[in-house]
């Protein structure tokens, strides 16, 4: 198969969806890599280390588009790459398509098989999601310290706190992956951690690691509207696999929270839970004000932090994407249930419910779609 590498064109993206280590796994099993030249710049990957792992440099986008069997990327296509997509062409991923119609929509016209990373599922874990969901979280807690700064817009506090002087509250709603990494990090940073999620079993989990170190609440809208209004950060964790995210923090509770008090929705790139993060920020121009609250809404923050990110990811996707180069997609997935459950769209079909149920298409299961293709495997 020829895995095709194009450079990430997204705000300030400068991850690359293979490594030379990841290069060398597909060229000793006999396939051919094309990397677009200088896509591995932003991650400290030389072109000449692709060269050497086995990979062919290709000067032009479109060229890697079009020679490839299969596309992996790091972010969802924007509006300039719909152009390159094509009957049968495998495209690997982060998609978040609920909150991206357009691209559904593009997606499905042109008969791509879409995967994306964040649906494939093990044991109701997102492997290929993990990674990233634990530099986000780690940042999220980070980035929200550095906007609480007055020189930064925000309430002047530090979360530690100092003798004599209160910690900074940071409230945290979903206890997951990005949920928990933040917690770690607002821990270390000494504020005082809320951790606020709908799972009882997941609270216990997280009292059991964390101790007296942290708060939990049940989530429901009582317990919410209180621990953002107390709150100095609140950061934004909730998923619902493949779903648009639910708006947990109304607008209402927003104008509750103290003037320059700090907003990060992690999960905007499911579309956000707050009411107020309607729109999605940039590394250039992350934050904004709305009812004299800060709110950062980054939809690709690991981008920022690209070296570890790109070997974290790759660390994961790798595996996956041999799967598909080795055996084909109809029957990588057949043997691999886990794989077929990021199948996003196949033949101009929805082929994951939730995502279909979201954007108003009518779902059509993996196997229906792929029905001849796969009769013929
Ligand atoms: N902005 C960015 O750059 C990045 C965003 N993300 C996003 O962060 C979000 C969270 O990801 P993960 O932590 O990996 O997901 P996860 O599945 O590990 O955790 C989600 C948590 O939300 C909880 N939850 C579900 N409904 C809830 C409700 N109504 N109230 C409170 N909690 C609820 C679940 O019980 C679960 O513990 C996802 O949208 C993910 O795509 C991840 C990485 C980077
Ligand atoms: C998860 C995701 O969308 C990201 O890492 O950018």
């Amino acid at each position: 198969m020829i895995i095709g590498v194009p450079k990430e064109i997204k705000n300030n993206e400068n991850r690359i969806a293979l490594t030379p280590a990841g290069v060398v796994s597909f060229t000793t099993s006999g396939h051919k890599v094309l990397i677009e030249k200088d896509a591995g710049l932003g991650s400290g990957f030389l072109n000449e280390a692709y060269e050497e792992a086995g990979a062919q440099i290709i000067e032009s986008a479109s060229d890697v588009w079009s020679h490839a069997d299969m596309i992996m990327k790091v972010k969802e296509p924007l509006e300039s790459e719909y152009g390159y997509f094509r009957p049968g062409l495998i495209l690997f991923t982060y998609l978040h398509l609920a909150a991206e119609p357009a691209l559904a929509k593009a997606l499905t016209e042109k008969g791509v098989t879409a995967i994306a990373y964040e649906t494939v599922e093990v044991n109701r874990t997102l492997p290929l999601l993990t990674p990233m969901s634990e530099v986000a979280g780690r940042m999220a807690a980070q980035i929200g310290a550095q906007f609480l700064q007055k020189t930064n817009g925000g309430l002047g506090i530090l979360l530690s706190g100092v003798p004599g002087v209160n910690r900074g509250k940071v409230t945290i709603i979903g206890g997951g992956i990005v949920g928990t990494n933040a917690a770690k990090m607002a821990v270390g940073l000494g504020a005082d951690v809320t951790i606020i999620d709908l799972n009882a079993d997941r609270l216990r989990q997280l009292d059991d690691i964390f101790g007296a170190q942290i708060k939990t609440l049940m989530s429901n809208p009582f317990n919410i509207a209180e621990a953002v209004a107390e709150a100095d950060l609140v950061i934004g964790a909730v998923l619902i696999p493949g779903a648009k995210a639910p708006k947990l923090v109304t607008e209402e509770m927003v104008k509750n929270m103290k003037p320059g008090a700090v907003i990060v929705d992690v999960a905007i790139d499911q579309g956000g839970i707050f009411e107020t993060s309607d729109h999605v920020t940039t590394h250039d121009n992350p934050i904004y004000l709305k009812h004299d609250v800060v709110h950062y809404s980054v939809a690709n923050m690991p981008g920022a932090v690209p070296r570890t990110s790109t070997i974290a990811l790759t660390n994961v996707t790798v595996p996956y994407a041999l799967q598909i180069a080795n055996k084909g997609v109809c029957k990588a997935i057949v043997d691999n249930p886990h794989l077929k459950l990021g199948v996003n769209t196949a033949n101009g079909e929805v082929t994951y419910e939730v995502v279909a149920r979201d954007l108003g298409y009518t779902y059509m299961p993996v196997e229906t779609a792929l029905e001849k293709e796969l009769a013929s495997i």
